[in-house]
């Protein structure tokens, strides 16, 4: 059986779910990808391109794409669910009756479900109850995966079975797959870092130069880090691909979705006219609604979270933010080094006279 080719269904007909297919159909895997849209099945079939999402790039013809959910799912061994948070369990409720708890079952989704504050691969679990259940995250613009640009993913599972699995459907000499084992900590730092990709973009827009986007970069990581103890989840996987390596890029890259929003919405647009504009989901702006009402419920200090929330949902200038942040205060560069209390300590202690030069 080592012989045959796996068989690999994709759900989702995106920019990422696209390039999914792609990526396991020149390794050798047989894909087929579920999407809704006939139009649009009929063209990746025929002409090898999805017009809709992925324009100008060829897609590996042997991906047969498909509307019915049943053929794409049954006799899978690897299910990648590449849909938006906000479908993202109607899918998987839709497929649940062609799901079986011998295939391997992967979100590649980036964001954060409302009621309970879940993530998309808990969704999985919840729909399931299997046990092969892991996540792909990392810095994987769409765009440069469809131009076979190097690039690498991490695969999140305390599965062995899910984590090599996805190895072996995925890598190849352009992708190249690591594993974790933190699934909590690889899906949290995804969908985490489209918030700081939002102000990145933003900042650019209003003309602020590299210092700056370095300062974002690294507070983003700081507060990312922050919010992951709070939840109990290991910051040290921030670290790793899926959180310093997708905040560089989502931070840095007009082909980041989060980024054109912001990037958007510093020239002057409102939120409604930068998403519009977008026709493609850019998951930070629900995650950075939810992050900051989470954050202020646990009493988590984030900054940048609290001040992009205000400028996307309360009318604060985005200008106007920047320079209250620059005010805000004095803090410490590393809090696993020197906790932040103890910065604020020591100030208090000064002010009052209590510490002399
Ligand atoms: N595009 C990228 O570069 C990357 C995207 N991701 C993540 O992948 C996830 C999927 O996004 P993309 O493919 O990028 O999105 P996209 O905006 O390119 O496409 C979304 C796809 O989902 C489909 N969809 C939406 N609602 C649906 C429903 N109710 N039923 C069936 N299909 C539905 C749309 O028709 C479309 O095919 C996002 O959460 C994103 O964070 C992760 C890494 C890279
Ligand atoms: O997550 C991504 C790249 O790693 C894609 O980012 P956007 O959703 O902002 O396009």
């Amino acid at each position: 059986m080592a012989d045959e080719p796996m068989r690999v269904a994709v759900l989702g007909g995106g920019s990422f779910g696209t390039a999914l297919a792609s990526i396991a159909a020149d390794n050798g895997a047989r894909v087929c990808q579920w999407l809704r849209d006939p139009q649009l099945v009929e063209q990746i079939n025929r002409e090898h391109r999805n017009s809709r999402y992925l324009p100008d790039y060829a897609i590996n013809p042997a991906v047969r794409a498909s509307s019915d959910m049943q053929a794409v799912l049954e006799g899978a061994e690897l299910v990648l669910v590449a849909i938006p948070s906000k479908a993202f369990r109607d899918v998987v409720r839709q497929a649940r009756p062609w799901l079986n708890a011998d295939q391997i079952l992967v979100s590649t989704t980036k964001g954060i479900q409302e009621e309970g504050f879940k993530l998309m691969s808990q969704i999985l679990e919840e729909e399931t109850g299997f046990a092969h259940i892991g996540v792909i995250s990392g810095p994987n613009l769409a765009t440069e995966i469809a131009q076979k640009q190097l690039t690498a993913t991490v695969v999140a599972s305390d599965d062995a079975l899910t984590r090599t699995r996805v190895q072996q459907a995925l890598s190849c000499d352009y992708f190249r797959v690591y594993a974790s084992n933190d699934r909590y900590g690889v899906e949290l730092g995804g969908s985490l870092k489209n918030i700081y990709a939002i102000a990145a973009g933003m900042a650019a827009a209003l003309g602020m130069g590299e210092n700056t986007r370095s300062m974002l970069m690294t507070r983003a990581l700081a507060e990312m880090g922050r919010f992951a103890v709070s939840l109990g989840a290991n910051p040290m996987t921030f670290l790793g691909l899926a959180g310093v390596g997708d905040l560089i890029v989502t931070c840095s890259s007009q082909l980041s979705r989060n980024y054109r929003v912001g990037y958007a919405l510093g020239q002057g647009k409102n939120l409604d006219e930068a998403v519009e504009a977008l026709g493609q989901v850019a998951e930070g702006v629900n995650t950075v609604r939810l992050v900051r009402d989470k954050a202020r419920k646990d009493g988590v200090y984030m900054p940048l979270a609290e001040g992009l929330y205000q400028v996307l949902f309360e009318g604060v200038p985005a200008r106007e933010m920047a320079r209250m942040l620059m005010r805000g205060e004095q803090s410490s560069d590393v809090e696993f080094v020197l906790p932040r209390e103890a910065v604020q300590q020591a100030h208090r202690r000064v002010e009052a006279g209590e510490e002399k030069p």
